[in-house]
């Protein structure tokens, strides 16, 4: 399973978490965020770490040329759209950056939320699925209904996230089944600062990596 840490923003943080077993590091480009970190340090980071390691880009509502240049410049292998992007964004990204990861996150309420990813899933590789809050976009803390994503299987791979913890880990995923997990808040002491420990024992409830 893919496991990503997510509001990334110091090198050594990055590093040590890979070696715990994140497959995934996720970088907020999001200015408003108090997560926000710079195309300079994303690179920074992005350089010391092993090339395996997927490194994810998190837009919202930004243009193309913005998400292509900072893709190119910080050496992103994927970008996260966590804004209102439409299925043709996707596509017209996907055209213009062929060789990245396309994720689409979609902040779900209710089953009719769910529907949407039908929209998505020609256009993308994988569908992230976070939680609804009416003034956040993303890093929350705040978790899904996990009732209703028990039949959840589209027809990409697929991310979960909000508000996991290794606390809530475990009863997540008897719930539901993703190919990947999403964390950022739940492992954190403040906002882009990671606490070590807590990434430590969501990988010793996971079995050390699995
Ligand atoms: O983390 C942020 O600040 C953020 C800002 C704007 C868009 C997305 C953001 N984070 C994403 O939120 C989810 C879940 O976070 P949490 O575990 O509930 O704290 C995750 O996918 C982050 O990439």
């Amino acid at each position: 399973m893919r496991i990503k840490i997510c509001g990334i923003t110091q090198p050594q943080q990055g590093k040590t978490i890979v070696s715990l077993g994140a497959t995934a590091l996720g970088f907020i480009c999001v200015p408003s965020s108090p997560r926000y970190i710079k195309v300079e340090q994303i690179r920074a980071i992005v350089e010391q770490l092993p090339e395996k390691v997927d490194k994810i880009g998190v837009f919202a509502n930004a243009t193309l040329e913005e998400i292509k240049q900072t893709a190119i410049d910080s050496g992103l292998t994927g970008a996260q759209l966590h804004g209102d992007e439409s299925p043709e964004f996707a596509l017209q990204l996907r055209e213009l950056l062929p060789d990245i990861e396309i994720l689409k996150a979609l902040r779900i309420r209710n089953t009719e939320d769910i529907d949407k990813v039908l929209h998505y899933t020609a256009y993308i590789d994988t569908i992230l699925l976070d939680a609804y809050h009416p003034q956040q976009l993303g890093g929350t803390g705040k978790t899904l209904d996990w009732d209703i994503l028990e039949q959840f299987s589209p027809a990409c791979p697929w991310f979960l996230a909000g508000g996991l913890t290794p606390d809530n880990i475990l009863d997540a995923l008897n719930q539901v089944h993703p190919n990947g997990i999403d964390l950022s808040s739940g492992v954190e002491r403040a906002p882009g600062d990671k606490d070590l420990d807590k990434v430590a024992k969501l990988f010793e409830r996971l079995g050390n990596g699995e």
